[in-house]
């Protein structure tokens, strides 16, 4: 099987519905969304509650969620297909790190720490050479600032801010093409905001990670100096840099929000 690889373009949404169904209709949660986000690149998506921000961020993680499926257009993903991902599927999860909403509070309460952040390495290849995961675990406990003794303890065992680290570390293990991260700063301390900055900011400068954030902070969105993609109802409805954002026709800058 050969998979599709696309170096240029992370993310490519292409007229994008995502539909959630819970227990009543299925809804369109994410409607006719088009934008791309280059390798190296950051976007930042913002919108009210209910606009289908999370909805787009699993979607583009390749998230196994059966209450969530594309329902319109396709969004590639380094050229593979979210879709129509077939055994692809495997690849799309290995150069996409995904922190889901809540990330921080939804983390396998029977693993510590250490297993937590090293799971997406485990769970698909058993055969790890465990002193080099150890390393890599630490390094990652470092760089989030969270004292080495928190590998072996247990998620519950941890402050909310620090679970969140956790989580955002296992995004990160596989050095990821992209991160795909929904509310990073969640529970974040001030302090140890810039933590969650400059690690994507390192990875960008080494790889050319593309970051694709959830997020209504617009300090971030300008510290990383990141395009804007502002959701409401599934609809996008503005677009921009950080300096200029092109509101779509009849879509009124006020009735938008939050990203000034
Ligand atoms: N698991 C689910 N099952 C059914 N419907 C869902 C599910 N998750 C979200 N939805 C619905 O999909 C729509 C979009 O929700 P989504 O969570 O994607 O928006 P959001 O912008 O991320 O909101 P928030 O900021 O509150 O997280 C909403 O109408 C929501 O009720």
């Amino acid at each position: 099987m050969r998979v599709p690889d696309d170096t240029e373009n992370a993310i490519r949404c292409v007229d994008l519905s995502v539909s959630r169904s819970g227990r009543g209709q299925a809804i369109r949660a994410v409607d006719g969304v088009t934008t791309t986000l280059e390798a190296g690149e950051t976007l930042c998506v913002a919108g009210p509650t209910g606009s289908g921000k999370s909805s787009l961020a699993a979607a583009l993680a390749g998230a196994r969620d059966r209450t969530l499926s594309v329902s319109g257009g396709d969004a590639f993903v380094t050229g593979i297909s979210v879709r129509h991902p077939g055994r692809a599927h495997r690849v799309l999860t290995y150069r996409t790190g995904y922190l889901p909403q809540g990330g921080g509070a939804t983390l396998p309460s029977r693993l510590t720490v250490s297993e937590v952040i090293s799971e997406p390495i485990t769970a698909r290849d058993r055969r790890v050479n465990q002193r080099a995961l150890s390393v890599r675990v630490a390094a990652l406990l470092d760089e989030m600032h969270l004292p080495l003794g928190a590998a072996a303890k247990f998620p519950y065992e941890l402050s909310a801010g620090m679970r969140q680290r956790v989580a955002f570390a296992r995004a990160l293990i596989l050095d990821p093409r992209v991160l795909v991260a929904d509310e990073p700063l969640a529970n974040i301390d001030l302090e140890v905001r810039h933590v969650i900055f400059d690690a994507i900011i390192r990875r960008q400068q080494e790889w050319g990670m593309a970051a694709f954030l959830v997020t209504n902070d617009a300090d971030l969105a300008r510290e990383l100096d990141a395009d804007r993609l502002i959701l409401r109802a599934g609809h996008v409805v503005a677009a921009g840099d950080a300096e200029v954002l092109r509101w779509t026709p009849g879509m009124k800058s006020t009735e938008t929000l939050l990203v000034t």
